[in-house]
């Protein structure tokens, strides 16, 4: 009898749950909007109340008869209800009902769980109840605002814990209530009260400045001062009207140098949408309030967002005071030198009889930069083909001749500075430009030459090509490249795969293996210098790719930033072979050396990644002091669209890197070129030597790492591969690793292998038919993972050892 009890209770449940999940579209529809109406009935009988219920009060007791009449606005229904919830109920906070009605209503309507919807009755009931209490204890019996019940709850209470006792216990309801379902704490009420001072503060601090200085002349921005400069300039023109032919004044612009220290401040790593082109086609993401969706909610809900750097949470980024300052920093203006130049340059222009209306000049960290307006009726290409005759005029290397600058109707002359000045790494680090960028992976590569401070995205270009002759400054680009990465990213969100084939440049980042380097598994040495490790890295990395893609397409992600959004939000299942996907930087410091020894095996992986790997977070940056065309391949040249031309000795490698003649031109000593497609801009690059290097990564090598590298999938050369065979001698040499993670697991699925194992794709597939063959899983069944034959580990061991 006993047992038989709740069996009988439980089915009858069983029956009544089922249809409240089942309902089909059309009763979704009725009962949707049956509440939504009831709902707003509601409202509309309890305002009514509020005005008519007085007067309502003797028709009530003759609800059946037709004859008497309620003034409400609902007639007698509206004057019974309104009378049973708001007088005889819960007092005004009756209203919530209506609210949790009409929002039931919309929730059956639009499909939405019911989860959330539950979570919202249970507090609104609470809440109801509170505030009943609470206008009982101002009310009186009749009074509306409590109702009896908030009344009598209340007379029960004071009769026990007195006027005092019931003001501090609704206190305390209060208190419940937010601390849970706000999550508030004592410790973020006194923050709150400590900002809200401080806001205060700056407020008062911001009038005080305002009214002191209207015009802030000390500017720390550098583009804002470049452009107050230009302003000036534009002044003196307005002031000396008269356009001189033949004794044009150059206006000088003197950019302002940021000098001030400042403090390196990371803002929260913010993944944002990504517009760019995309690789894999997915479906439509339905972004509907499915299970998933609400367990995903609840989980941010109570442990937050998830948070890629806890594992290293006291990570320390490098501080500023680790690079160097430099003494011919900051840049000084020669007036002799540029009124000698400007000379130079008219009169050259004017043995030519090429007329000048205006010029003008702005001097750069390496070169000056003339603009000149020529007068009417002069064709551009006259000048252009000047080139040679003004830098024999000026007896200066590195002359060039922009004509026109692309958007200021204006023709460039560049001039390098007879004394150059150094752009160290620290001034561009410091800039706001750099701080405050929300790129995904931000590049600081020098100063232009307006002296603003040159940021990109590594994550947009989405692969550099470097080159430039030897000792231009290619390695110290690649070092600026890299330091500005270590500046702005957690170890968690950016991994280095460094191949370093002169063996010198790059050796000294073997300090940060377990912090940022990827290698492949049981490689000692995360830095590649060897060739054939080169070729297997890049293959593991295609492996990589593959295994990224699979992981979005499941994910019904278009890219990276979308799928790590996702997975911060809780919404992708680590169980399910997802993980947080650092981006990935693969650095070839000479590829000129790689391609020559190893010719297609790199060549082919380098552009299957460079064309593929964009959406997926891997980037390739490729340096090479060889820029002919049989290094940089027509391959390799379609999928590098940015690119940085150092200092070539001829216009055909300059043509070979940046299809235009100008690399020839540059001075050296980190003058550069880049481009990303369409415009070309001078750069001086920034400066960092081997010291600082050093101490960067001294400084985060003395940090708490991860027990390993960022290990790469392993990549099992073609002569390694195993056949589908059953034969035992045939089977992968992981083989058994793998039957003791299924059996473990008791989930016969390849996703498994490839996390645990860190396997291919192909490869995790090919050992799951092989232990199909040896009867340890089932036979393939669709979407689902496949039937694990062996229960345990004994009886694993028993199989193997029975085929022998
Ligand atoms: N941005 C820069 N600012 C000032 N000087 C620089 C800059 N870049 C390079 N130099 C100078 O040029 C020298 C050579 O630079 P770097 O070692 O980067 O050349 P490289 O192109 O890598 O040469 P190699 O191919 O032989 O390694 C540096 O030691 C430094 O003195």
């Amino acid at each position: 009898m006993a047992k038989s009890k709740p069996k009988t209770k439980k089915e009858p449940r069983k029956k009544l749950k089922a249809p409240s999940f089942k309902l089909s579209s059309q009763q979704k529809l009725v009962l949707g909007s049956f509440l939504v109406i009831v709902g707003l009935l509601l409202f509309i009988a309890f305002v009514s109340f509020l005005f008519t219920g007085e007067i309502d009060q003797s028709a009530l007791s003759d609800f059946t008869s037709r004859e008497v009449k309620t003034q409400n606005w609902l007639s007698k229904s509206g004057a019974w209800l309104s009378d049973f919830f708001i007088q005889r109920g819960f007092g005004v906070a009756s209203f919530i009902f209506s609210g949790l009605i009409f929002l039931s209503g919309v929730y059956v309507l639009m499909n939405i769980a019911t989860t959330k919807l539950r979570r919202h009755w249970f507090w609104g009931m609470l809440i109801i109840i509170w505030l009943s209490i609470l206008f009982g204890f101002f009310g009186n019996k009749n009074d509306i605002l409590g109702g009896v019940v908030g009344f009598e709850i209340n007379s029960f209470l004071q009769d026990y814990i007195g006027k005092i006792g019931t003001a501090l216990l609704l206190l305390f309801g209060l208190i419940t209530y937010l601390a849970i379902r706000f999550k508030v704490t004592f410790e973020s009420i006194t923050n709150l009260f400590k900002s809200a001072k401080k806001d205060i503060k700056d407020e008062l601090q911001d009038m005080k400045d305002d009214v002191v200085v209207p015009f802030d002349n000390s500017l720390s921005d550098e583009a804002e001062a470049i452009k107050t400069a230009h302003e000036l300039a534009l002044e003196t023109k307005k002031q000396e009207p008269k356009p001189l032919v033949t004794e044009p004044k150059p206006v000088v612009t003197k950019p302002k140098i940021e000098t001030a220290p400042l403090e390196v401040k990371l803002p929260e790593p913010e993944i944002e949408e990504e517009p760019e082109a995309l690789e894999i086609k997915v479906e439509e993401v339905v972004e509907e309030g499915s299970e998933n969706d609400n367990l995903a909610n609840k989980l941010v809900e109570d442990f937050g967002q998830f948070d890629p750097t806890l594992e290293l949470s006291k990570y320390q980024y490098p501080p500023l005071d680790l690079l160097k300052k430099y003494d011919t920093e900051g840049i000084t203006i020669n007036q002799e030198e540029l009124e000698e130049n400007k000379n130079k340059i008219v009169d050259t222009l004017n043995n030519y009889k090429i007329g000048i209306s205006s010029i003008k000049a702005t001097i750069g960290p390496t070169v000056t930069l003339y603009e000149i307006v020529p007068e009417a009726g002069i064709r551009i290409s006259k000048i252009k083909n000047l080139e040679d005759d003004i830098a024999l005029s000026l007896s200066a290397l590195g002359i060039r001749i922009i004509a026109p600058i692309p958007g200021k109707g204006t023709i460039g002359i560049e001039v390098p500075n007879k004394n150059s000045t150094i752009v160290s790494m620290r001034s561009v680090i410091a800039s706001k430009k750099f701080q405050a960028s929300e790129m995904h992976l931000p590049i600081a590569l020098g100063k232009t030459i307006s002296n603003e401070t040159f940021v990109v995205d590594l994550a947009k270009m989405p692969h550099l090509l470097m080159a430039g002759a030897t000792g231009q400054g290619k390695s110290v680009g690649l070092n600026a490249v890299l330091t500005s990465l270590l500046y702005k990213k957690h170890p968690a969100e950016v991994k280095f795969v460094l191949v370093d084939p002169k063996k010198v440049e790059l050796t000294l980042f073997n300090k940060i293996e377990r912090h940022y380097l990827a290698k492949l598994p049981d490689e000692a040495d995360a830095i590649i210098t060897d060739n054939t490790k080169v070729i297997h890295t890049l293959n593991s990395l295609c492996i990589e790719m593959d295994n990224r893609y699979e992981m979005l397409k499941n994910a019904l992600c278009r890219n990276i930033a979308e799928y790590n959004a996702k997975f911060k939000a809780r919404k992708l299942n680590p169980n399910d072979g997802h993980q947080y996907l650092p981006y990935i930087v693969l650095v070839v410091d000479e590829f000129a050396d790689l391609i020559m020894t190893a010719g297609k095996e790199v060549e082919t992986p380098v552009a299957r990644l460079a064309q593929l790997a964009r959406a997926i977070g891997i980037h390739l940056i490729i340096a090479t002091q060889r820029p002919s065309v049989n290094v940089i391949t027509g391959i390799i040249k379609a999928n590098f669209p940015a690119r940085i031309a150092f200092r070539v000795s001829s216009k055909i490698d300059s043509r070979t890197i940046l299809d235009a003649g100008g690399a020839d031109q540059l001075i050296g000593r980190g003058d550069m070129l880049y481009t990303q497609g369409n415009d070309m801009i001078r750069i001086q690059c920034a400066f960092v030597d081997t010291p600082e290097v050093e101490k960067i990564v001294d400084f985060i090598g003395a940090q708490k790492a991860y027990p390993d590298a960022y290990l790469l999938p392993e990549y099992v050369g073609e002569e390694s591969g195993t056949s589908l065979d059953i034969d035992i001698s045939d089977r992968d040499k992981l083989f058994k690793d793998a039957a003791v993670v299924i059996v473990t697991a008791q989930q016969g699925s390849a996703s498994l292998l490839q996390r645990k194992l860190k396997l291919g794709y192909n490869r995790a597939g090919r050992i799951i038919d092989q232990l199909e063959a040896a009867g340890i899983v089932g036979p393939f069944e669709g979407s689902k993972a496949r039937q694990v034959l062996i229960t345990d580990l004994i009886a694993l061991d028993q199989h193997l050892e029975n085929e022998i």
